[in-house]
């Protein structure tokens, strides 16, 4: 298993990816951002391509669709926390909407 980030690792990584903010799901730490979009179904599809991601590296998120947004969390369920593998996905999820 690997270790969950302390939070002044966390917040030093976050820098790099300013759209993302540390929240918690439950009481557990995450890494959330929230995509924008004209309607629900370009949000649906987007959550889509994150969803394709989540599977290709088997890390998996929670999506939230709503009309013209996606809320996107990421942490590692079996750490009980955020851990480099929810930073590489965030890396990853960032590169999609580029
Ligand atoms: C059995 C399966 O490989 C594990 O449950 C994987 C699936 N996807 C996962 N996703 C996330 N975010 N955290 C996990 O601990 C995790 N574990």
């Amino acid at each position: 298993m690997t270790d969950v980030l302390t939070e002044e690792e966390l917040k030093s990584h976050l820098i790099r990816y300013p759209e993302w903010h540390r929240e918690s799901v439950g009481g557990v730490a995450c890494v959330r951002r929230i995509w924008i979009f004209d309607n629900f179904i370009d949000a649906f599809r987007f959550a889509g391509r994150v969803a394709e991601l989540a599977e290709k590296y088997n890390h998996h998120p929670q999506l939230t669709v709503s009309w013209g947004e996606l809320a996107v969390a990421w942490w590692s369920h079996d750490a009980g926390g955020v851990t480099q593998a929810d930073l590489e996905m965030v890396a990853l999820c960032d590169h999609l909407s580029t």
